[in-house]
């Protein structure tokens, strides 16, 4: 067979596939194959190249076998999802099939594809920016109505766009900038550095905004509620009375929960992730006492924290914004502003829902605006909004320029387009410099 060579002698980048179906008993199986060695693969296990983008019932056959009967579909790049030339093969979806049909695509010349292969090819081709390639991510791995319409959104380039929009603002304010670094002493009015610090304050200030905003990382996270109190309050009693399930053991001897136990909850379309922990005391008991400081690692961590004080109970609290909840009530009545529970009835609990709800409620209706989604956009956004603060007081000309060049880059390190070369448009673009 010549196959191997040409293979090998054909373009530098690899020939990727995978299986984009998950494994397991199914009726289809999609077999996605990508690079420059697709329209030989497919020629030469389906006899000829099918019509572009339309599907086509085909036995495919290897080494004088016929492997399965699949449906084909050839997706000539540039207008795939990658951008190269790639195909699906619409396989039944036996183990013993896809296997075969495999070994046929590694002796084609096809290498198995990375995790994320064919999206970083997409990006690589400039069809997804990054942004856009982590909200398929997220689609992938959306198990709420509200994830994966905020990852709709995303992929669509909500993100990119409102990323962009600063960028190119801030490219404007450096332009500028350098037409004051590069000619000083020509007669440009004051009220062009006036307006320029104007725009970095204004920037600065909506990047903050939106820094605030903590819905996206929430719908795409979820809410951490840790339950945290004195042993015997009552903890893994709210923990199963809130999920609806005997999720933790329960008994009437103080110290019975030792490791964390957590448990996903919706409430409102918003996973609540909620953590029972071991009861707050002093011990002597080596394993309690660990149990104890994974507690309290579990409580600074925390987004909120539900403490759990028991009748009569006066302790400390546990964090500034935990929120405070009197235990037992049947026994002994709430004091006077006091949340109160029971966990023996869901009326018991009610009233710490309805607080839960208040919680999850606040932090959504936040702001219009699309909201950032991972630690990667905040950590970008934190580090361009602070140079923007550095250039707003640098003492020369040529610090904020560099100041406003590092915003820049962060920004576009978001997105994956770190472009300089427009800069140098935009400058002589705007001032003529070389008239
Ligand atoms: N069978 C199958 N289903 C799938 C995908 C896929 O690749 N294959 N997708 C993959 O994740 C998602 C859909 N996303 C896609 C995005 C772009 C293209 C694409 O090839 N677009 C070209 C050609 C479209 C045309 O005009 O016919 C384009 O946009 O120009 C395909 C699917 C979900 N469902
Ligand atoms: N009367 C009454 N008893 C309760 C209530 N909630 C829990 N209990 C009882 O209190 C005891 C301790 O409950 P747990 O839920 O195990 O308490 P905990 O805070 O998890 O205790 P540790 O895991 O030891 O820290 C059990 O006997 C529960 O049945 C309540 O609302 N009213
Ligand atoms: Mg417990």
């Amino acid at each position: 067979m010549e196959a191997p060579m040409t293979a090998s002698m054909s373009s530098q980048t690899p020939t990727i596939f995978a299986l984009a179906t998950g494994l397991g008993r199914a009726a289809i199986a999609v077999m996605r194959l990508s690079g420059p060695q697709s329209a030989f693969i497919l020629e030469s296990l389906a006899g000829s190249l099918p019509a572009p983008r339309y599907a086509s019932l085909r036995s495919l056959r290897h080494d004088g076998e016929v492997l399965d009967q699949a449906l084909i579909l050839w997706l000539p790049g540039p207008r795939s999802y990658t951008g190269e030339d790639s195909a699906e093969l619409h396989l039944h979806a036996g183990p013993a099939i896809i296997e075969s049909v495999a070994q046929a695509l590694v002796s084609l010349g096809a290498r198995p594809a990375e995790p994320g292969e064919f999206t970083r090819r997409a990006v690589q081709a400039g069809r997804l920016d990054l942004l856009q390639a982590e909200a398929i991510a997220d689609l992938v791995d959306a198990e709420t109505q509200a994830q994966r319409k905020q990852a709709l959104a995303q992929a669509d380039g909500v993100l990119s766009t409102l990323y962009q929009g600063w960028s190119q603002r801030l490219r404007q304010v450096l332009a500028q900038q350098e037409a004051l670094i590069d000619f000083p002493d020509e007669e440009l009015p004051a009220e062009v550095e006036e307006a320029l610090l104007g725009e970095c304050r204004a920037l600065g200030h909506e990047m903050s905004e939106h820094l605030k905003d903590e819905r996206g990382e929430i719908t795409r996270e979820g809410l951490t509620v840790v339950i945290a109190g004195a042993p015997n309050v009552g903890k893994s009693s709210l923990l199963n009375a809130l999920c609806g399930h005997d999720a933790a053991i329960v008994t009437q001897k103080a110290g019975t929960t030792r490791d964390a136990i957590s448990v996903d909850w919706m409430l409102d379309g918003i996973k609540l992730r909620l953590i029972d922990t071991a009861g707050l005391r002093e011990t002597d008991d080596e394993i309690e006492a660990e149990g104890i400081r994974r507690a309290m690692r579990h409580v600074e961590k925390a987004d909120r924290v539900l403490h759990l004080v028991g009748p009569g109970d006066d302790a400390e609290t546990l964090a500034p914004d935990a929120i405070r909840v009197r235990t037992k009530i049947d026994l002994v009545p709430a004091l006077e502003g006091e949340i109160g529970i029971h966990t023996q009835s869901p009326e018991g609990i009610a009233p710490l829902r309805a607080i839960l709800s208040d919680v999850v409620k606040t932090l959504m209706n936040q702001r219009a605006a699309p909201p950032l989604t991972r630690a990667r956009h905040r950590a970008g956004l934190e580090e361009a909004r602070d140079h923007l603060e550095r250039a707003m007081s640098a003492p020369w000309p040529e610090i904020r320029g560099e100041e406003l060049r590092l915003a820049m880059r962060a920004l576009g390190r978001l997105t994956g387009h770190v472009d300089v070369e427009a800069l140098l448009d935009t400058i002589f673009g705007q001032f003529c410099i070389g008239k």
